[in-house]
């Protein structure tokens, strides 16, 4: 297998249609309501019309929820509300139908495809198609090793253009991506700090099931001792990666550099995802067009995140458990904005209109004799 080379995906990404995007801007013109008056499901219509290079858009028909999981060493330090290691558990219960996004994707009749690439459990009690990608059992304590070999994060990274390739390939047309972690948030803050420049204390936030005083402080404290360990390998991205990432990080940002080269648009749920995201802005700096900010979670480091990818959030609704949660409620609004973009009726031409021919009386009209 040739070796990977992350500054391929510069030129494999192409820009969004800008002229689909004119099109559908003119479009837009011409319809019954003036454009502006849908807010953002106008500019979301127009998005998703150049993402698809059609117009009148088409509807999104077979949307999916795909969501990289793994556990982290991180959680050790105690960081979490969650118990480290405990991140197969919440896999189990998405995989039930027991978590909010297993009742919201049956609700919006979308499938959920969950993709392990790090839990730290047996892999015998999950379904083959969902631990076949993975590279280790849970990746390394980044405070003080790294979170994969080199090796690992290749394979990782590759496992998630697979899973792309297959997305795209079986036509799925849009992506909600999110995570199950264990530890997940204070990884995210440590690739969200490095690559923004920013101390640990800016993108420490409440993660999962918020924590309290003193474990905010132990997980500012793990993301300063990280960021010592990412700084010498910030120009690399899969070493960034590999050193302060994990598995399931690696794997995300290799899914979403590969769907911007399939132009399947991706709606990002949280700040893994975010994270992930900048990691990939930093190898294609055209890639942040495929992708929609679903919604603003509370946690800093995403809020830091999607500002350097001049990334606006659709929602804020409060959903912070993750899981893909937040981000599915921008779906619904996504294909209202396709419906309406698609589907209402353009004003009457001028011509087929009511007779409006004559002229203006103007000063010598009135002056003129009038009509015999
Ligand atoms: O994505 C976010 O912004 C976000 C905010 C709060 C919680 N989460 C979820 O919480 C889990 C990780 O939380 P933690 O505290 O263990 O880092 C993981 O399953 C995330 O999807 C995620
Ligand atoms: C309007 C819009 C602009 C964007 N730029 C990158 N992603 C985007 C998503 C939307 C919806």
């Amino acid at each position: 297998m040739s070796s990977l080379n992350l500054d391929d995906f510069t030129d494999l990404i192409e820009r969004p249609d800008g002229g689909i995007r004119r099109d559908a801007e003119a479009r837009r013109e011409r319809q019954i309501v003036p454009p502006g008056s849908l807010g953002r499901l106008d500019e979301l219509g127009e998005w998703l019309a150049a993402a698809q290079s059609a117009v009148p858009v088409r509807p999104v028909e077979r949307p999916r929820v795909v969501l990289f999981a793994g556990d982290h060493g991180i959680a050790e330090l105690g960081v979490s509300a969650r118990p480290a290691g405990g991140a197969g558990e919440l896999v189990r219960e998405v995989l039930e139908g027991g978590r909010p996004v297993s009742v919201l994707a049956r609700r919006l009749g979308v499938p959920v495809r969950i993709v392990d690439m790090a839990l730290d459990c047996a892999p015998e009690g999950l379904p083959e198609d969902v631990v076949r990608h993975r590279v280790r059992r849970g990746s390394g304590r980044i405070d003080i090793e790294d979170a994969l070999t080199p090796e690992e994060a290749e394979a990782a990274f590759r496992a998630g253009v697979a899973v792309a390739d297959e997305e795209a390939d079986s036509g799925t047309d849009l992506v909600v991506l999110g995570d199950v972690s264990v530890g997940g948030t204070t990884v995210a803050g440590v690739l969200v700090a490095a690559l923004c420049g920013v101390d640990a204390s800016v993108v420490t936030g409440r993660g999962g099931l918020a924590i309290d005083d003193l474990a905010w402080m132990r997980k500012c404290a793990a993301i300063r001792d990280a960021l010592r360990r990412a700084r010498p390998v910030l120009g690399d991205q899969l070493q960034l990666l590999a050193a302060v990432g994990g598995a399931d990080f690696a794997a995300m940002t290799g899914f979403l550099l590969q769907s911007a080269v399939r132009k399947l648009p991706v709606v990002l749920d949280g700040v893994v995802a975010a994270a992930c995201a900048l990691v990939g802005q930093r190898v294609a700096f055209r890639a942040p067009d495929w992708w929609l900010a679903a919604h603003d979670s509370g946690e800093p480091g995403q809020a830091k995140a999607l500002d350097r990818m001049a990334l606006e959030p659709l929602l804020t609704h409060g959903v912070t458990v993750g899981e893909g949660a937040g981000g599915l409620l921008a779906l619904p609004l996504v294909q209202a904005a396709a419906a309406l973009a698609a589907e209402l009726p353009e004003k009457p031409k001028e011509s087929e209109g009511p007779e409006v021919t004559e002229e203006p009386a103007g000063p010598e009209a009135s002056e003129a004799p009038a009509e015999r």
